[in-house]
Formats: structure tokens, C-alpha cells, sequence
């Protein structure tokens, strides 16, 4: 430009020329302003200057337009920056102004509120939210017009994204000139913060709380922290175990092994669970349920150990005392029945590994039944406390002795030398059991034992139930071998025992079924040969077989089967005398036959009172044969039932007198009408004057009583002919006529006598 000014006398500067000038500034002004040789200098001063002035306000002009224009690039620029920030963050960020209406907000912004930008801007925020929501952010917004500060605030709100929680920062927008003219506000969402800051809560809430002890190690398995119910359990605050490992509690009850494979199962499959014993700081050892488990990072790498842990002291007691209550009798604390099979099972297994011997003892006391009723419960108690002990003197240690119930004690023994010492132990039980002993009460009782023994392997049973079963068999065989003796099971008895068992279970159904039935055998006036009345006995057609009463009575009596039985009898004998009155046969009475059992139940009246009204018969015309047996144990409760029977109205005989222990001073006070001579002394007369000699007595004694004599099993025209010379009332048997069924009864009955020798 300076060679094109020298060279030129006037100079224009060319539009390129220019926005250089314009470019240059002032320099080019003063460049531009060069005299041209043919005008005055003035005017081209003027020109000059005309041409700097219009120069410097176009200048100033257009350096205010390209820093107005920079400005606006500026502003655009900061404001897209803004904008590209504000919309890449999460956090709604908006202004409002000071009437609450949106003037800027972000795309966060836009999505809370489920609007696009154009249907939010102008808006009061409010507008969006219903109450609580909007009374909170309209108190926001005028906590910053009202303070002039920024207000930050934690709250759950609903928006277009559901309930969450946000923190929300307002504060206030200033003109320059530092008037306040809006609000504005960050908003930060912090629902997933709240929820694990929640979750934290409850788990240090859970931890605290919870009822198990809890430790946390670290990798080393030094404890980090513990909770409440730690310090509770073993007396350590978090101070005393913190920095220790849990060795601290080690009890001593386990060895290096236990640990050693505790760890391992924790090293194996993350965790380890069981029973441990610990110790207390006050040094008790308690059990305890503890599961370790073992916690990794993200990379596979344990982190820390946490035990987790419940004190189940209590439970242990309460699990003991259920095993006892499970297993023990709680009067004399010997082992009950279910642990007695148990110990069998153990000591059989034992002696077969060995080739060992063992006894199965199965003890009963005889008279039991009388302390207990006389002298009442607690008296029976104390009897079977004080055999225990005794019991328990001789037993050896590796030996059991056991209560399976009532007066029956089990011991289990192991023979050294062979059956010879279960015989002796057996004696040196008896012995035990027989020696008199004083009750608390003062009394003194005597009572004996019967003993059944079974032997392993020589009975030949290898199991306990076997065992028992022979046991109880050779028991049932000692009782009827006249008690306070032993017995040992034989084969024979096994065959017993299980015809027994079968016969029992086909019992019960043939009452059910109807296959007992009555069979009758006439007693006759010794005098005239009258049929004076008919003994009822009892027959079960089983299938084709009448099997006679012998061979289920017995087994009948061993249960409350009898009870069954001896009511359906009665009811029977009533029901056919009604049949036979009905008939117009005037039977003066039939006699029935009462068990044991049937006798001490204590309702024998009442069954017998009720079978009369149902049949409608006279209770003259029925009798009861009670036996000398079934009074010698209680004589006094006997007296009162006979005393009761009489008075129903029936007729009471006393059946096989003479076999019994009788007394014969109890006699005078038996409220009976008959006696009935055995046929053991019947069978006698045949022998001359001393067999008779029984019979003699009986019958004069009888009539001295006041009492009619009744000769049974009568079986020659002899005996016959000597009862009615003696002057024996009424005769009874085969020589005059077996017993038979009803109608047979009938036919003999409709001839109105049998033969008199
Ligand atoms: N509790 C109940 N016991 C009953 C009942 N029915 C019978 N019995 C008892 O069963 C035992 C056997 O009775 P059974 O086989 O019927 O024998 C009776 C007669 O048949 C038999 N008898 C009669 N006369 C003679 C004879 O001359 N010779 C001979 N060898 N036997 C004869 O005696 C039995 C009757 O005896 P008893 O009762 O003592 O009068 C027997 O003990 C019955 O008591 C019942 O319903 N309930």
C-alpha cells in the first residue's frame, strides 16, 4: 500500500484496500489522508480528514457491531454450552421467574414432568404437581424470594417418574444490577441413594437387633465388629473382641481337627454350619448353632468373615428333658419301655458281634395290686421305688434295669458263664423283692415277684421284640406255676405264646360275629332227681370246632376281653330264661359262671341288674358261681361287691370250694346260698373213707352255714349214691347229665328228672 501511494497522486482505496484499512485502524486512516498534487493542500486536507472523520465513525461503528456480534457469539456460544451441560446431566435444572413460571428448563426437567419443553416453559412449576407436592414447592420458592439465599431440601415427590425422592436447591436469580428476578433450581434425584442409605439402616438396624450374636472378621479373621447380642451371649463388649480372633471364645471341648475342618468347609464352599461349644467371659461353656460364611469382592477375593450365631443353651436342656420324659419313667427314673427296646437291641446286636450270651429278665409283682388298692397310690409308689432301688443293688453296671410299666421291671443281663447265672440272678431278684418293706406310712408290706427269663442266642429269637415276647411267655408261665418263682421260655411256651396271641385276635371278632353260644347242664335235687336249675358254660363255635372254655377263657382273662365276654353271658342266661318262661318252662334258676376279672371291675351289679330289667326275669331265678380266688386277695372289697350282687336279688354260690386259701373265718361273712364241693374231692369218694372225708366236711359245714351243698363232677352211680347219703343237696355232672344245647335242655327238661341212683 505505501508503493501504491508514492506512485499514485490520488489514491482510492480499493474494497480489498479497504477492509484491510479496515483492518489496520487508525494507521490506515492516516495512510489514506496523502496530499494529491493538483488540489490545494487545504482541501485535500479536508478530503482528508472529511474522509478520516466519516472513516472513524464508520470504524467506531463497526467495531461496535463486531463486538456486539462477538458478544452474541459469545453468549450463544456460553448459552449452548450451557445448554449441552445443563442436558447432559440427569439433575432437573430449571428457572422460574418470580411468579413461579418456568423460563428455562432441561431435558431432566422436561422428563420429570412427562411435558416436552414448549408445554413446560411459561408454566408455574406448581401447575404440574398436586398437593402435598405443590404447597412444598411453592414454600421452597418463597423461602428464596423471602431470604434471598439458597434453600436445599430432601423430600419424596411424584412426578411423571413415579414417588422418589429428590434433593432439590433453589436459589435466587439477579438482574445485574442485583434485583432479584426468579428462582432457580437444581434438583438431584437421589431415590437410589435414599434406598440404599435405607437398606443400610435396616441392615445396622438388623444387625443390632437381631437375637443371634453376630461377628464380623476381617480376612485374617480378626473381628471387626460385633453386635449387641454378641456382648449379651458372651459377656464381651465390642472393646474386649474387637482385634482378637475368635479364638477368644474356643471352650477346650474341641480339638485342632475341629477347627482345622471348620475352616476348610468354609474355604470350600463359602460357609460352614454346626453345633460348637464356646465359653463366656465369666468362663461357662455354652453350645451354640453358628454358621460362618465367608464374604469376596467383585474379584473372587475374601473380604471378610462373618459368624453369625444362636445360644441354644435352652434348647439343649429342653431337647434333654424331652429325651427323659421320651425315655425314662419318671417315678423311678429307670429306663421305659421304648429305651429298654432300644438298649435289647444294642446289647443283642453287641452280643452276637462278640458270640456273648444274654438274659432278658421280665419281672412282675404278685400282690402289687393289693398295696396299691388298700394302702392307696402313693403307698404302691413308694413299693415300686424301694424294689427299684433293691433292684438296682444287684443289677451289675453294664447291665439295665428298666420300668416298661405298672409293677413290671425288665432287666437286660449279660451271662458270663452260661444260663446257670441267670438263675441265680434270678433267685438273688426273687430274694429282693420278698424281703418285707417299711413305707413311709409305717406300714410294713410283703409282696413277691414272678420272674420269665429268655435267653440269647439259645431260645433262638435274635431280635427285641422276640426276646420280649418269650419272656413274657415264660413270665405268664411263672404266674401260673404259683408266683414268687422264675421260668425259662422254652419252644413249647413260644408255640403257646403266638396260638395264644391268634387265639385272642379270633376272640374279639367271634363275640362280634355271634359264635358263642351257651351250653346247659342241669343240677339235680339229690333227693328227688328234680332239675332244680342249669349252669350255663360257655362254648365257641369256631368254624366246625366247639372249642370248649378252657381254651379261651383263660386267655380272655388276660385282658378286658372277659369284661366283654362274662356281660355277654349274663345277658345271654337272662335272655334264654326269658325264652324258656316264655316257652311256659318254669327253670328255677341258671347259673352262670363270673371271672376274676369280671369280679373286681366294680360294676358286676350293674351289668347283672341291667341283663334282668332288659330280659324281664327275676333275679331269683339267676345265679352267680364266684370262686374262693377271686375274694382271697381283697376279702373286704369282695364282701362289699357279694353284699351289693345280693342285693339285685340273684343267687350267690361259691364254685370249687375247697381249692382255694380260703379263710374259712372270711366264710361266715360271704353273703352267699351255696357252696360247691370240687370235683378233685368228688373224684375222691371212690377212695374210701379218707378221700370222703373232705366231702364229709364240706357238707356238714355248709349245713352248719345255713347254706345249700352242691356236689360237682359227679361222674359215678357211687359218688352219686354217697353225696345223697351224706346229704349233699344238689348234684351236678357227667353221670347225670353233660352239658348241652338249649333245645336238648328243653327235651331233658320236658321229662321233669333225670335218673336217681
Ligand atoms: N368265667 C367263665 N368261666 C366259664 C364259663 N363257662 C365255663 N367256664 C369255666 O370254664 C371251665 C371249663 O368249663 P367246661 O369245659 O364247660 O367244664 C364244665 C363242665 O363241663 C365240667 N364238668 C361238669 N361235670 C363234669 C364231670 O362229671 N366230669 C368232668 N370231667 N367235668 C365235668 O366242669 C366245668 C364246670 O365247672 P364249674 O364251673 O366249676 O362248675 C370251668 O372252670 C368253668 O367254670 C363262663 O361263661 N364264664
Amino acid at each position: 500500500m505505501a508503493r501504491d501511494l508514492a506512485s499514485k497522486t490520488f489514491w482510492r482505496p480499493t474494497g480489498a484496500a479497504m477492509l484491510v484499512g479496515m483492518a489496520g485502524g487508525l494507521a490506515w486512516l492516516l495512510a489514506s489522508g496523502r496530499l494529491q498534487p493538483g488540489l490545494a493542500s487545504g482541501v485535500a486536507a479536508l478530503a482528508v480528514v472529511t474522509v478520516g472523520v466519516f472513516g472513524l465513525q464508520q470504524r467506531r461503528a463497526l467495531l461496535a457491531a463486531r463486538r456486539e456480534r462477538a458478544e452474541q457469539a459469545e453468549k450463544l456460544r456460553a448459552l449452548n454450552l450451557l445448554d449441552a451441560i445443563s442436558n447432559s446431566t440427569p439433575d432437573i435444572i430449571f428457572t422460574e421467574d418470580l411468579q413461579g413460571r418456568f423460563t428455562f428448563v432441561n431435558q431432566a426437567t422436561c422428563r420429570a414432568l412427562g411435558q416436552p419443553a414448549a408445554a413446560v416453559l411459561g408454566r408455574e412449576a406448581g401447575a404440574f404437581f398436586s398437593n402435598p407436592d405443590r404447597e412444598r414447592i411453592a414454600a421452597l420458592n418463597a423461602a428464596v424470594i423471602e431470604s434471598g439465599g439458597i434453600v436445599a431440601s430432601e423430600g419424596e415427590m411424584t412426578t411423571a417418574l413415579g414417588r422418589r425422592w429428590y434433593l432439590c436447591t433453589l436459589g435466587p436469580l439477579r438482574e445485574p444490577d442485583g434485583r432479584l428476578s426468579g428462582v432457580f433450581g437444581v434438583v438431584h434425584d437421589i431415590t437410589e441413594r435414599r434406598r440404599q442409605q435405607e437398606h443400610q439402616r435396616q441392615w445396622a438396624q438388623a444387625f443390632e437387633s437381631t437375637r443371634d450374636g453376630v461377628i464380623i472378621c476381617d480376612a485374617r479373621a480378626h473381628i471387626e465388629s460385633v453386635n449387641r447380642a454378641f456382648t449379651e451371649i458372651t459377656g464381651y463388649t465390642p472393646d474386649d473382641a474387637i482385634g482378637h480372633t475368635p479364638a477368644l471364645l474356643h471352650s477346650g471341648r474341641h480339638d485342632a481337627a475341629f477347627y482345622r475342618e471348620l475352616w476348610a468347609g468354609v474355604a470350600r464352599s463359602g460357609h460352614w454350619r454346626g453345633e460348637i461349644w464356646n465359653r463366656r467371659k465369666d468362663g461357662e461353656i455354652y453350645p451354640e448353632w453358628l454358621t460362618i460364611s465367608a464374604v469376596r469382592d467383585e474379584a473372587g477375593v475374601v473380604t471378610n468373615y462373618v459368624g453369625v450365631f444362636t445360644d441354644i443353651t435352652r434348647v439343649k436342656r429342653d431337647e434333654a428333658e424331652l429325651q427323659r420324659l421320651a425315655n425314662y419313667d419318671p417315678l423311678t427314673e429307670l429306663p421305659n419301655r421304648r429305651l429298654l427296646h432300644t438298649r435289647l437291641e444294642h446289647a443283642l446286636a453287641r452280643a452276637a458281634r462278640r458270640g456273648g450270651r444274654l438274659a432278658l429278665f421280665y419281672i412282675d409283682l404278685d400282690g402289687f395290686k393289693t398295696v396299691n388298692d388298700s394302702l392307696g397310690h402313693p403307698a404302691g409308689d413308694e413299693l415300686l421305688i424301694g424294689i427299684t432301688r433293691r433292684f438296682q443293688d444287684r443289677v451289675r453296671a453294664g447291665d439295665t434295669l428298666g420300668r416298661p410299666g405298672g409293677d413290671e421291671f425288665l432287666v437286660i443281663a449279660e451271662l458270663l458263664h452260661g444260663p446257670q447265672d441267670a438263675a441265680v440272678l434270678a433267685q438273688d431278684l426273687l430274694a429282693a423283692v420278698a424281703r418285707p418293706l417299711a413305707l413311709a406310712g409305717g406300714q410294713e408290706v410283703y409282696v413277691t415277684a414272678s420272674i420269665g427269663i429268655s435267653i440269647f442266642p439259645d431260645d433262638g429269637c435274635s431280635d427285641a421284640t422276640a426276646m420280649l415276647r418269650d419272656a413274657d411267655a415264660a413270665l405268664y408261665r411263672a404266674k401260673e406255676q404259683g408266683r414268687n418263682g422264675f421260668c425259662f421260655f422254652t419252644h413249647e411256651l413260644n408255640r403257646q405264646a403266638v396260638a395264644k396271641l391268634e387265639t385272642e385276635v379270633a376272640l374279639r371278632h367271634a363275640l362280634q360275629r355271634g359264635e358263642l353260644l351257651l351250653h346247659y347242664q342241669p343240677k339235680v335235687c339229690a333227693a328227688s332227681g328234680r332239675i332244680v336249675g342249669a349252669e350255663a358254660l360257655l362254648r365257641w363255635q369256631r368254624g366246625d370246632e366247639l372249642v370248649p372254655p378252657g381254651r379261651f377263657i383263660p386267655i380272655a382273662e388276660q385282658s378286658s376281653l372277659i369284661l366283654d365276654i362274662g356281660a355277654w353271658v349274663i345277658d345271654e342266661a337272662c335272655a334264654q330264661q326269658a325264652r324258656w318262661q316264655a316257652l311256659g318252662l318254669a327253670m328255677p334258676r341258671i347259673a352262670v359262671n363270673v371271672a376274676a376279672r369280671q369280679f373286681a371291675a366294680g360294676n358286676l351289679d350293674t351289668v347283672v341288674d341291667e341283663a334282668l330289667r332288659r330280659h324281664g326275669v327275676a333275679a331269683s331265678s339267676l345265679e352267680l358261681e364266684v370262686t374262693e380266688s377271686m375274694l382271697v386277695d381283697t376279702p373286704a372289697a369282695g364282701i362289699e361287691m357279694l353284699g351289693r350282687l345280693k342285693e339285685t336279688g340273684v343267687r350267690l354260690s361259691l364254685d370249687d370250694f375247697g381249692t382255694g386259701y380260703s379263710s374259712l373265718a372270711y366264710l361266715r361273712q360271704f353273703p352267699i346260698d351255696a357252696l360247691k364241693i370240687d370235683k378233685s374231692f368228688v373224684d375222691q369218694i371212690d377212695a374210701g373213707p379218707e378221700g370222703s372225708a373232705i366231702v364229709d366236711a364240706v357238707i356238714a359245714l355248709a349245713h352248719r352255714l345255713g347254706l345249700t351243698v352242691v356236689a360237682e363232677g359227679v361222674e359215678t352211680a357211687a359218688q352219686q349214691a354217697y353225696l345223697r347219703r351224706q346229704g349233699c343237696d344238689e348234684l351236678q355232672g357227667f353221670h347225670l347229665a353233660r352239658p348241652m344245647p338249649a333245645h336238648a335242655f328243653e327235651a331233658l327238661w320236658a321229662g321233669g328228672e333225670v335218673a336217681v341212683g
